[in-house]
């Protein structure tokens, strides 16, 4: 199995250790050769992507290298055409999104879904649907957690775009999930909330593995401590955080590929 996760179609070996690996296969999420195409177009050819326990791994890369498609996989959001994903040891390939997170994979998304006749706080109890009878928190203390307390009685749809990210959040949360993936959690807030975020992210539980999709890379470089790179779908290269936000080749891409300068703030 650890072959598998040292070599790359493209060549690029994976810095993570053997020991990661084996944490993320025996307690954490694996997913192998991954590949998802729209029509002709593939858009995600990934041959492994591991996430052990308390990890704080961002995926990066210019518009359309396919970092959402990677976090609908795992979310089972998307049907996997090709590849497998196990979790915890258990092959997950085939359950669905709700079963994933029941099951202790939680996301959010890059463009929250917001239900026009539920309350903020009826939000968030459908979140924790599941753990509704022993809830580590209740959804007050949820939404408490993401400045929203105020809220809770507000139609969710009335909210200002920054508390639907927070909201989302929170749903998310409250599903107690021992995975979260984020997609782009910061995309259109203020400095403020963007700080708050930080704030809320970094309070999280150590043992909490967190996926983070981001563009802003002051937000990554507060979060991960390991960043994976992709470029056309591919895994263009990984490592730690420091070493790979300072590799000029990543700034590069950006630039060259047409995305914003987001490698430069
Ligand atoms: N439903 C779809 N039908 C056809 N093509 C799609 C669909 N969803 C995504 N794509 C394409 O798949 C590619 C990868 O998209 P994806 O959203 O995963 O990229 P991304 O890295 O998350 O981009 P961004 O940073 O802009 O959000 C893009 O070329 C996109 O246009």
């Amino acid at each position: 199995m650890k072959t598998v996760h040292r070599i790359d179609p493209a060549g690029v070996p994976s810095q993570r250790l053997p020991s990661d690996i084996d944490r993320a296969h025996g307690n954490g999420l694996v997913a192998t050769g991954l590949r998802h195409a729209y029509g002709r177009l593939t858009v995600l050819d990934l041959d492994a992507f591991t996430v052990a326990p308390g990890d704080r791994h961002a995926v990066i890369g210019p518009n359309g290298a396919g970092k959402s498609t990677l976090l609908d996989l795992l979310a089972g959001t998307t049907r996997v055409q090709a590849g497998a994903i196990t979790y915890n040891g258990q092959v997950i390939t085939r359950r669905g999104a709700a079963w994933r997170a029941r099951t202790g994979i939680g996301r959010t998304f890059q463009h929250p879904i917001v239900y026009p006749d539920l309350t903020v706080l009826d939000c968030v109890r459908m979140g924790g649907w599941h753990h509704r009878h022993h809830p580590d928190r209740t959804p007050a203390e949820v939404l408490e957690i993401v400045g929203l307390a105020d809220h809770a009685g507000q139609l969710a749809v009335t909210l200002s775009h920054g508390h639907r990210r927070m909201l989302d959040l929170a749903v998310a949360l409250a599903g107690q999930p021992r995975v979260l993936l984020l997609d782009e959690p910061a995309a259109g807030l203020t400095d403020t909330e963007t700080s708050r975020l930080l704030d809320i992210l970094g309070g999280l539980p150590g043992w909490m593995a967190v996926v983070l999709v981001e563009h802003h890379m002051d937000v990554v470089a507060a979060l991960a401590d390991w960043i994976t790179v992709l470029h056309n779908g591919r895994r263009r290269t990984d490592g730690p955080a420091d070493t790979v936000r300072a590799d000029p080749a990543v700034a590069a891409l950006y630039l060259g590929a047409g995305g914003d300068d987001a490698a430069h703030r």
